[in-house]
């Protein structure tokens, strides 16, 4: 697919800006002369009569520059993300190893999940990632509302809301998430988030949609019905979400052989491989803000080596 045909992007911020000619930044380490118009990130703080400056981080823009990186493009943001799961959570894991190996510009921040013991959820525990329970329970006080969801997922804690908070002695965090990823979430995902969340959640399912999609296709009972159906091919799509179960725009697939003699379970697991290999990709070009949207509103991918080529 040709740039030219890319009308507009979808990433929130421009993810290559071009600097202006006459600036060049740099990222140096702490400390350094006062003279140099420096932004200093960090905290002061006096330690007996001295006052000291422990800077975070510094930037510095030279005045004069002798060469521009023609092209030269800001950094891209590390993302926040959050995943919601109801099962053993694999994908969940290969997506949060591929951040902790440095391999995916983003964190994830929360894990949400309607079974607080699952798989997923106890793999969260032990590793340090909040753990949200969603929906409410019927008739319990654990879980949150949709509006609370999305509070915790969207935005900023304020003083307010933690009093708020406070008050009804729950103990929600914060996170303010950029993508949500669903990855075996057995839920319908509720119209406050979606629009809280426009064009940023994604859902992994494991057939080739439309095809075997929609209410009542979720986990064995949708490789049952492929090897049923007699086709040939399966495979996981990745798409993004709306109000319906698997409607929402697709965004990668990938074909899987189904066997003659497939089991669901075998042809299951052969699908689960490729799931885990297309998520992380598609994460990946999420979090470096490589998503763009084609004129007829179809999302693709562009190319992290080739940026004319898309997928
Ligand atoms: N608004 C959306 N919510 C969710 C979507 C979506 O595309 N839009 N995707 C699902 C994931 N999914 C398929 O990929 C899916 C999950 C569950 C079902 C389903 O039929 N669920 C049953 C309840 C099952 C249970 O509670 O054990 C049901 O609703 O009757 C279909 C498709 C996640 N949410
Ligand atoms: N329709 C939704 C659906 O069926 N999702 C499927 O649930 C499994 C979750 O596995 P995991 O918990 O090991 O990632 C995955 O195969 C995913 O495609």
């Amino acid at each position: 697919m040709e740039a030219q045909q890319i009308l507009s992007r979808f990433c929130p911020k421009p993810s290559s800006l071009l600097l202006p000619s006459h600036k060049k930044l740099h990222t140096l380490p702490c400390v350094g002369p006062k003279n140099l118009g420096i932004q200093r990130l960090g905290c002061s703080y006096t330690e007996g009569k001295k006052k000291r400056v422990f800077c975070v981080r510094r930037t510095i823009e030279e005045e004069e520059v002798k060469e521009v990186k023609v092209g030269a493009t800001m950094p891209v943001r590390r993302k926040k993300l959050a995943v919601f799961v109801s099962g053993g959570g694999s994908n969940f894991k290969s997506i949060h190893e591929a951040s902790l190996k440095g391999s995916l510009h983003g964190d994830v921040l929360v894990l949400v999940t309607n079974k607080h013991d699952c798989g997923g959820a106890e793999y969260a525990r032990n590793n340090g990632i909040s753990v949200v329970l969603f929906p409410k329970v019927k008739d319990g006080s654990d879980g949150l509302s949709p509006s609370e969801l999305v509070d915790t997922l969207r935005s900023q804690a304020s003083f307010a809301s933690f009093v708020d908070i406070t008050y009804h002695m729950k103990k929600l965090e914060s996170f303010q998430v950029d993508f949500i990823l669903l990855a075996g979430f057995l839920k319908l995902i509720p119209v406050e988030l979606i629009r809280a969340y426009e064009k940023s959640i994604l859902n992994i399912h494991p057939s080739l949609l439309p095809a075997f999609g929609g209410k009542g296709y979720y986990g064995l009972k949708v490789h049952k019905a492929v090897i049923a159906s007699g086709v040939r091919y399966s495979g996981p799509t990745i798409h993004f979400v709306d109000e319906h179960y698997d409607t929402g725009r697709i965004l990668a697939q990938r074909a899987v052989p189904v066997l003659a003699n497939d089991t669901a379970e075998e042809l299951a697991s052969r699908v689960l491989k490729e799931e885990h290999r297309l998520y992380v990709e598609v994460v990946k070009a999420l979090c470096e803000e490589r998503i763009v949207w084609r004129e007829d509103g179809v999302p693709l991918i562009r190319s992290k080596d080739n940026p004319n080529e898309f997928c």
